[in-house]
């Protein structure tokens, strides 16, 4: 079953070019995927206009059955429940705790105390950050800081983890684990797709890549040939 199809879906940002041009493609349930491509090839776009930051020009998005295009209002809160985003620059609130940014999608949901501190803590052990649930987010590394971002990302069980250069400033060890953390999560039933320049990595994982060039999907090369 595809979790995510994209259907000749194009973008073009008001004053521009297009920025995506004719894209389609479909996700699998728990399938872990890369999109790459040069600076400015669409990589971002295309994210964006999965957890509804973006519209599409034409074409259509699909995630389960759900035309995002009809997806507006209060509607794309719920949306974004089952879309997990990361982000390069991780976006953690200041003056709040670990855990309390990570807490943070399930609290806007409603979910019970007690429940909250119990995901909170299992989640925090699966990114190796138990230690860190009190420490604010300035006394942690650059890739502490990115494991928060994913552990927040990750709590509110989303069926799909998007995430955007996530180890844009790691080093290759950590780089390692954050690719060894988003390889797990499709036992779970996560389907996970990275936008990365990071060519030597997309390689190292083994995984379906993506290739975009300014805007266009110009491959879309499976496992087995990549391990040609
Ligand atoms: N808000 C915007 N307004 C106008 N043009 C934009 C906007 N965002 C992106 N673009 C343009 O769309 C194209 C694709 O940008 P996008 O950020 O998706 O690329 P990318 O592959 O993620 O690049 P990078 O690796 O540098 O982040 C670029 O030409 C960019 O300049």
């Amino acid at each position: 079953m595809s979790v995510l199809r994209f259907d000749n879906v194009s973008k073009r940002y008001d004053g521009g070019h297009d920025a995506l041009s004719e894209v389609s493609f479909d996700v699998a349930q728990g399938e872990m995927l890369f999109v790459t491509g040069h600076s400015g090839a669409g990589k971002s776009t295309l994210l964006k206009l999965i957890h509804l930051s973006e519209r599409p020009s034409r074409g259509a998005v699909v995630f389960g059955d759900r035309n995002l295009l009809k997806v507006r209002g209060r509607r794309i809160a719920l949306h974004r429940r089952e879309v997990g985003v990361v982000f390069q620059d991780h976006r953690l609130l200041g003056d709040r705790s670990v855990a309390d940014n990570v807490a943070l999608p399930l609290i806007l949901r409603g979910m019970r105390r007690a429940d909250i501190g119990k995901r909170v803590r299992a989640v925090l052990d699966k990114v190796s950050l138990g230690a860190r649930a009190n420490a604010l987010p300035s006394q942690l590394s650059a890739g502490e800081q990115q494991r928060v971002g994913i552990a927040r990302a990750i709590v509110g069980e989303p069926r799909l983890l998007v995430a955007d250069e996530p180890t844009g400033n790691l080093d290759p060890t950590l780089s390692a684990e954050i690719m060894a953390l988003f390889e797990s999560l499709p036992e779970l039933g996560t389907s996970v797709l990275v936008a990365s320049h990071d060519l030597a990595l997309v390689k190292r994982m083994k995984k379906r890549v993506l290739v975009l060039n300014q805007g266009r999907l110009v491959d879309d090369i499976s496992p087995q040939d990549l391990a040609q």
